[in-house]
């Protein structure tokens, strides 16, 4: 395909866009009794109300031909066959093959079966947190495990640490599970500080096992086991991996049969529902696993096979293509109001943003139109004495996500109550917002004086018409939570393939890390840096002084 701005829907959307300029969305609501019923639609445990967007039955109706337009119908069964969608790697994107059906037993990806590799797989996660669990997997010492550190950055680290932190209230007890990124030796130290190494077991996770991060990471971890007690013969009792470079992890010292697999066709931001989510396994036990990874798997079916109408994903997909391409919208905001959820939007901000953020058409042309938009947000309420100033008063437009569960893991006195008015408060003032008329007649009310009235109004008027979609559950639970990431790793696909990018390559991290070698090598050398930038020469000479 080449650039969506030639597709007939694209350019009814251009038009449309003009029509609807100047209607607010209070008038559609007071226009159609039916329509927060009309634009609600439910999938794998979640109910998505789409009423608040700045859409009607014809911009709903050409969004969905443009998703149809762009291809999104083979796209969808391009993936889920296993065809080589990731163009510029030559590669199958099958993510939803880890968590598919049991009932499904093959799946044939260039000759292979790859479910008989997942569920293998599986069944090793299970023996290992088994093990783990009842004590029967013992430290250098004789005694149980009580402590597990996962290393792992990027794809590697944010799925599992926040779905981990989501299902805080399905955490055994007997095991905690300590998170480790950052390069910045901050990170481990404190992780270290917390553990003994007779009791701690590290999984080391990196589909290369060539990250640098990650590989300093598990060194420090190794050595740090070596000085305190362990021996070299020991690694293999405190050292697991998860890689699809099994060399280079036995390189390092790790027992074959404690080395998990992952595949090319699974791709490091998607990766968590496979050995990747090993801690999660081990934090909430492997029963909760397969309830994330059914629940995620439920998500996917309704993907699949329902109409675009009712289709969650591509509903969401295709609106947030509206705001970014129609309305200008730079950014997109998720705020969930669940305190378990609140590092979600980095996740979903990993995900989106290292997929979407791309410049180049499938076919290498460069793109017309605006791409990714940036993903962030955070947990509400905290947001709202924070950055929702901005939303609801500030000149950008930001469509926002509310996410949230209609009954608490901890329903203490109001909370819960107080919490979820202030969710729908949130979308209700970005929609309804408040008019100068309004403003002046609430400061009359106050006692204000004419003079008051007039200086201060216009800073309380509120425009409204602003945007949002609310996401509600029953409860989080695993099979919930596993949804609720497929239906972002999903929008995410119906955004790239409206656009006609590839969402899953990341070429653009790559001159990062090349550069970052480099200038590694002239802060530890007396490398002559005159062809450098000035900057960059007095920011390496600044390191250098303070070192000596
Ligand atoms: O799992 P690894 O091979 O260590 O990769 C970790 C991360 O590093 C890269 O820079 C990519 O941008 C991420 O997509 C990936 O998840």
């Amino acid at each position: 395909m080449g650039s969506p701005t030639e597709l007939t829907a694209w350019k009814a959307l251009t038009a449309h866009q003009q029509e609807m300029a100047s209607v607010d969305m209070k008038s559609l609501f007071a226009a159609d009794p039916q329509r927060a019923e009309k634009y609600t639609a439910q999938a794998a445990g979640w109910t998505l109300d789409y009423a608040k967007n700045r859409a009607n039955e014809k911009t709903l109706s050409l969004l969905t031909d443009l998703a149809k337009e762009a291809g999104l119908e083979s796209a969808i069964k391009g993936m889920f066959s296993g065809a080589h969608i990731n163009n510029t790697e030559d590669r199958s994107v099958l993510h939803i093959a880890l968590r598919a059906s049991q009932a499904q037993e093959i799946l044939l990806v260039d000759g292979v079966n790859v479910l008989a590799e997942v569920r293998a797989t599986l069944k090793q996660m299970d023996a290992f947190v088994a093990q783990l669990h009842s004590g029967e997997w013992k430290g250098y010492t004789g005694k149980r495990i009580t402590d597990v550190i996962s290393i792992g950055i990027g794809g590697s680290y944010l799925g599992p640490k926040v779905v981990a932190e989501a299902l805080t209230p399905y955490k055994k007890d007997n095991i905690k599970v300590h998170f480790v990124a950052n390069i910045d030796g901050s990170d481990i130290t404190g992780k270290l500080k917390q553990v003994n190494p007779e009791t701690t077991v590290f999984v080391i996770s990196s589909k290369t096992f060539g990250t640098l991060e990650t590989l300093s990471n598990a060194n420090a971890a190794r050595d740090w086991f070596l000085s305190n007690g362990g021996s070299q013969d020991n690694v293999s009792k405190h050292f697991a991996a998860v890689s699809s470079n099994v060399k280079k992890a036995v390189d390092f010292g790790m027992a074959k049969e404690n080395i998990f697999p992952m595949w090319d066709w699974v791709g490091g931001r998607y990766s968590l529902w496979s050995a990747i989510g090993l801690p999660v396994a081990i934090a909430v036990g492997m029963d909760n696993f397969y309830a994330l990874l059914d629940g995620a798997h439920q998500m996917d079916e309704h993907f699949r096979t329902a109409p675009f109408e009712e289709n969650l994903p591509v509903i969401m997909g295709a609106l947030g293509v509206w705001y970014i391409n129609f309305h200008n919208a730079q950014t997109h905001a998720l705020i969930p109001y669940d305190h378990y959820l609140r590092a979600m939007p980095a996740h979903i901000q990993q995900l989106d943003m290292e997929s979407n953020g791309k410049a180049n058409l499938l076919n290498g042309d460069g793109v017309e139109t605006d791409t990714g938009p940036i993903i962030w947000g955070g947990a509400g309420t905290n947001g709202q004495h924070a950055y929702h100033q901005l939303l609801h008063q500030g000149t950008r437009l930001v469509p926002v996500d509310f996410i949230a569960p209609l009954a608490s893991h901890n329903p203490i006195g109001e909370h819960h109550t107080q919490l979820f008015a202030n969710c729908l408060s949130q979308s209700q003032a970005l929609m309804v917002g408040k008019t100068l008329e309004q403003a002046e007649q609430e400061l009359r009310d106050a006692g204000a004086t004419a003079e008051q009235v007039a200086k201060i109004a216009p800073h309380k008027v509120i425009k409204g018409n602003r945007p949002s979609n609310t996401l509600l559950t029953d409860k989080m639970t695993p099979a919930t939570v596993g949804a609720l990431i497929a239906l972002y790793e999903h929008r995410t696909f119906v955004q790239g393939t409206i656009w006609g990018i590839n969402s899953f390559d990341q070429w653009g991290v790559e001159l990062g890390k090349v550069l970052g070698t480099d200038i590694y090598n002239r802060l530890v050398s007396d490398s002559d840096n005159s062809a450098l930038d000035a900057s960059t020469q007095a920011l390496i000479n600044a390191f250098k002084k303070a070192q000596a």
